[in-house]
């Protein structure tokens, strides 16, 4: 049987699958989390919310295990923060591994402006939590009603959707006149711009086996399932233009996918594609890079390395396989956000036929021929010469100092 993960590397402990559930003020995630801490299938869950009262968890409570963590009688464990989040966690970990709790992964319910990225930096940088935990996914809830004009009024919202592994469109029971649902079709289309790769589920399909279980380990397999965490086949190809030409998943009746035609403001939803450049949504480009050459390690550290310090707050997501000149026959998987990268990851083997390095990248304000400039600099078919990539390295300005995380 082969292991994706080095075993002695990352400890004896199988790390814990972790999610982040984010979404706007107001969007339902605790009324998402309410329904959720209910379900059985989150039996073996430890979620970390903001606030027990929220919830309404009284009839549910078996015992407080101690301060801030309850045990309820579906088998979840509800924690409020306490201190800050590594606290938290390394506290969870202890009363696990110590017997007092059980639990097989972990929730975290975002608070304030519900950004995810400082969550996942906190995970990613801390080196035994990134040992103890593995990100499974981001749950983005966005407001079947309201989302539009959240996404029009706050950059931070379409951020949260762009980030997401998962979006979940919540208050889809209110959706009961023609333009109500028009305008949902809309919203669904917008997020699938934004977010190619993201299952978009209505709150009512959001079940835990369709939020959960997004992350590179497939724990049925016990092996990496690369090809369903990259999603590479989601994102459209790029035209000569570097415009993408996004497919949609979904088939909406009646919807106008360009937003030209109709010309009608609907309920809530006033907003025309295309037409504003100051649209929060046009900032975002989800793309990918491949290529059947083998990287040279050096090379490949150097390019991630400029895009980290040049784009790092715009780079909202990376995740990828890539083939290094020195072990062309054992990939390494890297994942990002924004400046900060998970220490890679290095299978034993190539997961599938496919062998070729592929880097799936959602960022903000970075044109994405830029990036495939600076990849193509990179690759060593170019020739280690060739003047661009020398003036790269060369550049004074440019602060290298490898990937140290
Ligand atoms: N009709 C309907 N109302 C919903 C649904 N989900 C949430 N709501 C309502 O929307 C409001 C906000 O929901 P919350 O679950 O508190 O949203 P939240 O994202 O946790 O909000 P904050 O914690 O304040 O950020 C509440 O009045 C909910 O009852 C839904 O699926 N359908």
């Amino acid at each position: 049987m082969t292991e994706p993960f080095d075993v002695r590397a990352r400890g004896p402990v199988a790390p814990l699958p972790l999610s982040v559930l984010t979404g706007f003020l107001g969007a339902g995630k605790t009324t998402l989390l309410n329904r959720l801490v209910r379900d059985p299938a989150l039996a073996d869950t430890a979620m970390l919310i903001n606030e027990f009262g929220e919830i309404g968890l009284d009839h549910l409570l078996v015992r407080p295990v101690r301060d801030g963590v309850v045990m309820l009688s579906t088998g979840c464990l509800c924690c409020t923060v306490r201190g800050d989040l590594v606290t938290s966690l390394e506290s969870l970990l202890r009363d696990r591994d110590n017997g007092r709790v059980a639990f097989g992964r972990v929730v975290i319910e975002t608070t304030g402006l519900a950004d995810p990225a400082p969550i996942l930096h906190t995970i990613m940088v801390h080196p035994y939590l990134v040992m103890r935990f593995r990100l499974d996914g981001v749950i983005t809830v966005v407001d079947a009603v309201n989302g539009a004009a959240t996404l029009d009024a706050h950059p931070e919202a379409v951020k949260q959707a762009a980030m997401a592994d998962r979006l979940v469109v919540t208050k889809t029971d209110l959706l009961d006149t023609p333009e109500r649902h028009a305008a949902y079709a809309r919203l669904v289309d917008r997020l699938t711009a934004l977010n190619p790769a993201a299952p978009c589920l209505p709150v009512d399909e959001a079940v835990p086996a369709r939020l959960f279980g997004c992350g590179l380990y497939d724990p049925a397999t016990k092996t990496a399932d690369v090809r369903r965490w990259l999603a590479a086949e989601a994102y459209a190809p790029a035209d000569a233009h570097g415009h993408a030409h996004h497919h949609h998943g979904h088939d909406h009746e009646g919807h106008d996918h360009d937003g030209h035609g109709h010309g009608h403001d609907h309920g809530h939803d006033g907003h025309h594609h295309g037409h504003d450049p100051n649209r929060h949504d046009d900032h975002i480009r989800a793309f990918t890079l491949s290529t059947d050459e083998a990287v040279p390690a050096s090379a490949f550290d150097m390019f991630l390395e400029l895009l980290r310090s040049v784009h790092g707050p715009e780079l909202l997501r990376l995740k990828g396989i890539v083939k290094l000149a020195e072990q062309p026959d054992a990939p390494m998987v890297i994942h990002g956000v924004q400046h900060v990268f998970h220490p890679p990851v290095q299978l034993p083997a190539w997961p599938d036929d496919d062998h070729r390095t592929r880097l799936v990248l959602i960022v903000r304000d970075i044109a994405e021929a830029r990036i495939r400039e600076l990849f193509a600099a990179f690759l060593s078919a170019v020739g280690p010469d060739r003047p661009d990539r020398t003036a790269l390295i060369d550049n004074p300005l440019v602060p290298f100092g490898g990937i140290d995380r």
